[in-house]
């Protein structure tokens, strides 16, 4: 498998006031598979997606990514490690607001030594009229478009995305959940994808559910349908 966890937990606090937030996580996701992991608020979600990142570390258990166990990875190494493989999209998009969308972009590429072609990308992105814009001149969708290009203009082995809609009506969820299924089917990256919305595991392989701290259930998806086909 390409990403195992193994018996992952983490607490946060100390004492008293000490909170086992991942109580023993197993999973493993396949290379370029879409995996969704849903769970109610609070029950662990991002905190997984962070430990997966190299972000945070857990308490005990491990991730190992292509054989590689990022617990025995030195900082410098995760830190190498982070840049060159992992994309990171977030509900807010974070892009700097005196660059514009071409050089946000670019600012990805730059941690890569084997960048994708940024104008092919933009195209892609169907944002490549919009490539001398600055941030503040496009809608949600096109910004969050944007931070999607900066994630993956590395082409990194996982692409880590925590409610990349949560900002976004309807039409714009769909259309960013389309161009995430797009470049996985084009680039082949993992996705990993944490959301609230329980009609986006119809476009996952593998479905994950989480509540407090547990998998809950965890299944693939043999019937998976394409983003436009979603409805909630
Ligand atoms: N750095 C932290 N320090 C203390 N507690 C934390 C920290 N990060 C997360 N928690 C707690 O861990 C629990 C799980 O949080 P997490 O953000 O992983 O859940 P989630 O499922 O992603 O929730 P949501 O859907 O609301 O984002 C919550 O109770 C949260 O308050």
């Amino acid at each position: 498998m390409f990403l195992e966890i193994s018996d992952l937990k983490k607490s946060f606090g100390e004492g008293d006031s000490k909170v086992q937030v991942l109580k023993g996580i197993d999973l493993s996701v396949d290379k370029g598979e879409i995996c969704v992991l849903l769970g109610p608020s609070g029950s662990g979600k991002s905190t997984l997606l962070n430990i997966i990142g190299g972000i945070d570390s857990p308490d005990s258990g491990y991730v190992s990514i292509d054989g590689e166990k990022m617990v025995d990875m030195t900082e410098k190494r995760l830190t190498r490690y982070r840049r060159e493989h992992l994309g990171y999209v977030f509900q807010m998009y974070n892009l700097i607001p005196n660059l514009n969308i071409k050089e946000n972009i670019e600012v990805g590429a730059y941690l890569s030594d084997n960048p994708l072609n940024i104008d092919d990308l933009l195209h892609t992105l169907g944002l490549y009229e919009h490539r001398h814009k600055l941030p503040n001149q496009l809608s949600g969708g096109q910004q969050q478009r944007t931070s999607i290009g900066r994630a993956l203009v590395k082409n990194p082995d996982i692409l880590l995305c925590d409610e990349p809609t949560g900002a976004l009506d309807y039409s714009t969820s769909k259309e960013i959940l389309k161009l995430i299924g797009d470049v996985n089917q084009k680039y082949g990256n993992t996705v990993i994808m944490v959301t609230h919305n329980d009609a986006i595991k119809e476009m996952a392989d593998t479905v994950v559910k989480l509540r407090d701290g547990k998998i809950r259930k965890a299944y693939r998806n043999e019937n998976k349908i394409s983003a436009e086909e979603l409805d909630w």
